[in-house]
């Protein structure tokens, strides 16, 4: 049947698998989160810029909360299960058992995390080529694709890892594979992440131009050589094996995922967003950017054409919306960034003993602190002779550049709580800043953005949205469901169980708008100098790296 709400009690599982942490909803038809689970992982880094997972960890995680969150209800009235992931990458040999992805030969970490950094040699040679699918990454591929990571693999790990591999996995389509034993790969993690064509399939000489002709030779079989739109059932859904390590009935229909951010993007791109005066309102789907943000952001824009933004991944064609184009803009770390620059600040224990004694988060604390000190003024104002460029991970989006550091001017001799929240406050604002630069190029390329739909961990954070809005200059639209990632883990779900018609009208009838977050368009005279600001520390720092290669 389509349209679903007109039949009670049919459920959805969400598994929403982050960088820091697993998280499983159960959800209805209307897109109402019943019940929410969540669960930490284990993460490594051997070395600087190494970061490692173990696939077991994590499927272990996920089953503790899916048992979590159906926990009292009749588990066979729960339809569909769909999993997004973190765009990781997970290595089997032909038995399909863990393969150490370190020198140390530890197999239970068989995971190169996204933010990984390893393969900057790889990934400059393959740039080098300039071979045809780079176009459709923005015209740069980024050290956190597959392709440089496997080439690493190749040349470093040959005899334990490389020779023994049977299947290179991204993590969402690792998942839905333990689910169902389907090793079909999902449209979006090929497309996003492994320059595969949804109109052309693999580029055989792409493969063979970087070294990689062992993939050509066996026709693809060890990368994905069956791939299946997002939200598409897979086989006989939930195998008996899965289906009692995750406390559901064997066949429940299991979809093909999503990359998490994808994933947040459809939980929150299609709402009906009449009666709130937006001026989406009445606007085609394609004004809208989605912005997920949690250890990094993403930003994603679709369109009915192909649009080529330089810096910006895509366009990707179905690999979130069916039928639309995608491009994805993003900043590698944001709210590792701001964990990083809060904790490792002098006045980080003072800070935690005082959030714990009000029973608050550090982050709300620091909140109330800015509005104690910020007087008359408004809080974004306490920033205007501080300043930060965010890249501490390099650039993603839009200037593609690895190279790129942090900076930080404005510092003072003084070390107290007052510093610390102000320099939280600026790296809150060099993220916004960092949209900014994002929406404009996007825009410089044929994108036409009016409303921002943010979600993920840092949109809980009410400084981060409201900065969103008055340094874009557009309307942040919250979701209903804070866990909006979930809600579309959980539409994958539900169009598998085939409740729903297609992918579009699960997203219409599952996302709702919660609050409508505003710009003080009045600050925004001040917002536009800081920017002037912004854009001269990225020109200084060239500058400075210019002036040290020369003689
Ligand atoms: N209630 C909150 N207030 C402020 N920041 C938050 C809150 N919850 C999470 N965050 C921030 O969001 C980030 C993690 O977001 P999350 O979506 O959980 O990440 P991931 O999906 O990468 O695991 C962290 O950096 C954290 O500081
Ligand atoms: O590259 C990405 C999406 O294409 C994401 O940044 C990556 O998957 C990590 O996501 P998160 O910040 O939610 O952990």
């Amino acid at each position: 049947m389509s349209g679903g709400d007109q039949e009670p009690g049919r459920y959805y599982v969400g598994v929403d698998v982050g960088t820091g942490s697993v998280r499983a909803a159960l959800v209805d038809q209307r897109g109402v989160l019943l019940a929410f689970a969540d669960q930490p992982i284990n993460k490594w880094e051997p070395q600087f810029s190494h970061h490692e997972q173990s696939s077991e960890d994590i499927w272990a995680a996920c089953c503790v909360v899916t048992k979590k969150v159906v926990q009292g209800i009749d588990v066979n009235q729960v339809r569909g299960l769909g999993f997004d992931a973190t765009c990781s990458l997970v290595v089997l040999d032909k038995q399909f058992h863990p393969l150490p992805v370190n020198l140390e030969g530890d197999s239970r970490r068989n995971i190169i995390m996204w933010l990984d950094h390893r393969a900057v040699s790889q990934v400059h040679r393959i740039n080098e080529t300039q071979h045809s699918v780079l176009q459709y990454v923005g015209g740069v591929m980024s050290v956190e694709m597959q392709a440089p990571k496997l080439l690493w693999l190749k040349e470093n790990l040959r005899e334990t890892c490389w020779d023994k591999a049977g299947h290179f996995f991204d993590l969402p389509d690792f998942l839905s594979w333990k689910a169902t034993g389907v090793t079909a790969r999902s449209l979006c993690s090929l497309v996003c992440k492994w320059t595969y064509s949804a109109e052309k399939g693999w580029d055989d000489s792409f493969w063979k131009t970087i070294g990689l002709e062992d993939f050509v030779a066996d026709n693809y079989s060890k990368i994905g050589n069956q791939v299946l739109p997002p939200g598409a059932s897979l086989g006989n859904g939930l195998t008996p094996e899965a289906a009692k390590d995750l406390g559901l009935p064997a066949g429940v229909a299991v979809a093909a995922s999503l990359i998490d951010a994808h994933a947040g993007g459809l939980g929150v791109i299609g709402a009906d967003v009449r009666g709130h005066g937006l001026s989406c309102e009445g606007q085609p789907v394609t004004s809208r950017l989605a912005v997920i943000c949690g250890t990094s952001s993403c930003h994603m824009g679709i369109s009915r054409d192909p649009i080529f933004v330089p810096g910006v991944w895509g366009p990707y064609f179905s690999a979130m919306v069916p039928g639309f184009w995608l491009n994805e803009g993003g900043q590698s770390v944001t709210g590792k960034l701001i964990d990083h620059m809060v904790q490792g600040h002098a006045a980080f224990p003072e800070l935690q003993a005082k959030a714990a004694a009000r029973c608050q988060s550090v982050y709300a604390y620091l909140n109330s602190h800015l509005d104690l000190i910020k007087k008359a003024q408004p809080v974004g104002f306490l920033t205007v002779d501080l300043h930060v460029w965010p890249d501490f991970h390099g650039n993603r989006s839009p200037l593609a550049d690895l190279t790129l550091k942090g900076m930080v001017t404005g510092l003072k001799l003084s070390q107290d709580l007052d510093d610390l929240a102000i320099l939280y406050l600026a790296t809150v604002q060099a993220i916004a800043f960092g949209t900014r630069l994002i929406i404009e190029a996007m825009e410089a390329a044929g994108h036409s953005v009016s409303t921002l739909f943010l979600c993920g961990g840092l949109s809980k954070n009410p400084l981060f949205v409201q900065m969103h809005a008055d340094i874009t200059g557009m309307p942040v639209i919250l979701s209903r469901e804070v866990e909006s990632v979930l809600v579309g883990a959980a539409i994958l779900g539900a169009c598998a169980s085939g409740d729903f018609a297609s992918v579009q009208e699960a997203m219409a009838k599952m996302s709702k708008v919660g609050k409508v977050v505003f710009p003080r368009l009045e600050d925004k005279r001040y917002y536009d100098k800081k920017y002037k600001v912004f854009l001269k520390l990225v020109e200084h720092q060239k500058e400075y790296a210019a002036i040290m290669k020369g003689d």
